[in-house]
């Protein structure tokens, strides 16, 4: 979109009914009726690296299904996102269910291609392996980024079974691969049992800083939130948010549930704290629709891409109106 015209929004659901005809996420035109967008959100239909329950490879279309009743105005930020900047759908990633080197090869190649057309993305998983790829891809375009990670796992294990590439070794590849800005890198909402106390001391030699789960209901999410975005500073941010950092009360929907997660409110108002961080793209991954009631899981997942949808597109809009004042 070229900054004179005007952004394609959602359907409008008071003449098309929002349960009617197939599900976009937020009800927004698909990347081909646009052309091009600001911000693609796109599915990668992959769970081939869990550890425990399948079946995230059903989660972005859950995602997007539970998305049909977010409405354009977006109060928390005082945005409406669809009309700041162009924001579609550009569907799924067809990844190889039957060999993972493929498959994660696959997800970078196709970032690659859409990052390329200078679009941000907002990624909707499939299992946390996905995470590896999407931030190759976005180093290639930005160097090293911070990372804010959402989880109650570390997902800096370093294989399970031999593999390299699996939901709970993403981000130790990453760091070995020195994609990750090692002075900016967070956990949030980590809890439950580990393998042993040295899983922490790997972590921390990495580089991570932990924000419990218990942290955020001590803290508050405002004081975290401020925590978080003095880490953060100016750097190109990515946030990768697992929803099984979550209470599982939050989130039952997913593969490694844990208990004591935070609810959907402190996520929310986090990430509403960190609006002013330079995100550069972001992902939702681990909803396993077959394990949840009434879409509790893929509501609370399509909220949380509705925020950080928000932030992408009011940084943009307030980058057009930079340069457009030069
Ligand atoms: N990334 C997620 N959701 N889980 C990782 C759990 C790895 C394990 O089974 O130890
Ligand atoms: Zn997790
Ligand atoms: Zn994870």
């Amino acid at each position: 979109m070229s900054s004179n015209e005007t952004p394609r929004g959602p359907v409008d659901s008071s003449r098309v009914p929002r349960y009617a005809g197939p599900a976009t996420f937020a009800r927004l035109p698909r990347l081909d009726e646009v052309g091009r967008a600001d911000v693609a959100v796109v599915g990668v239909p992959f769970d081939s690296g869990v550890s425990y329950r399948p079946g995230a490879r059903f989660g972005g279309n859950a995602i997007r299904e539970a998305s049909r009743l977010l409405r354009p105005y977006n109060p928390a930020q005082d945005a409406s996102p669809f009309a700041l900047a162009q924001v579609a759908d550009g569907g799924d990633i067809a990844v190889n269910p039957f060999n993972i080197n493929e498959a994660v090869e696959t997800v970078e190649a196709a970032a690659d291609d859409l990052l390329g057309t200078g679009a941000r993305l907002m990624t909707l998983g499939g299992d946390h392996t996905i995470a590896l790829p999407l931030l190759r891809s976005v180093a290639k375009k930005h160097g090293p980024v911070a990372l804010l990670h959402f989880d109650a796992h570390l997902d800096t294990w370093d294989t399970y079974f031999g593999a390299e590439y699996t939901h709970g070794t993403p981000f130790r590849r990453a760091v070995e691969e020195g994609i990750l800005d090692t002075s900016a890198l967070s956990h949030v909402g980590t809890r439950g049992p580990l393998y042993g106390k040295q899983d922490l001391t790997d972590d921390e030699k990495m580089g991570f800083g932990i924000v419990t789960s218990a942290d955020v209901y001590r803290r508050g999410a405002d004081e975290v939130a401020d925590q978080l975005r003095q880490r953060i500073g100016d750097r190109p941010l990515y946030i990768s948010i697992d929803i099984d950092c979550l209470d599982p009360a939050h989130a039952p929907g997913t593969g490694t549930p844990e208990a004591g997660g935070m609810t959907s409110r402190e996520l929310l108002e986090i990430l509403r704290g960190l609006a002013s961080c330079n995100l550069v793209s972001a992902d939702v991954v681990e909803v396993a629709p077959a394990y949840d009631h009434a879409e509790i899981t893929s509501v609370a997942a399509s909220h949380t891409a509705y925020e950080l949808t928000t932030i992408m597109s009011r940084q943009i809009a307030a980058a057009r109106k930079d340069s457009e004042a030069k």
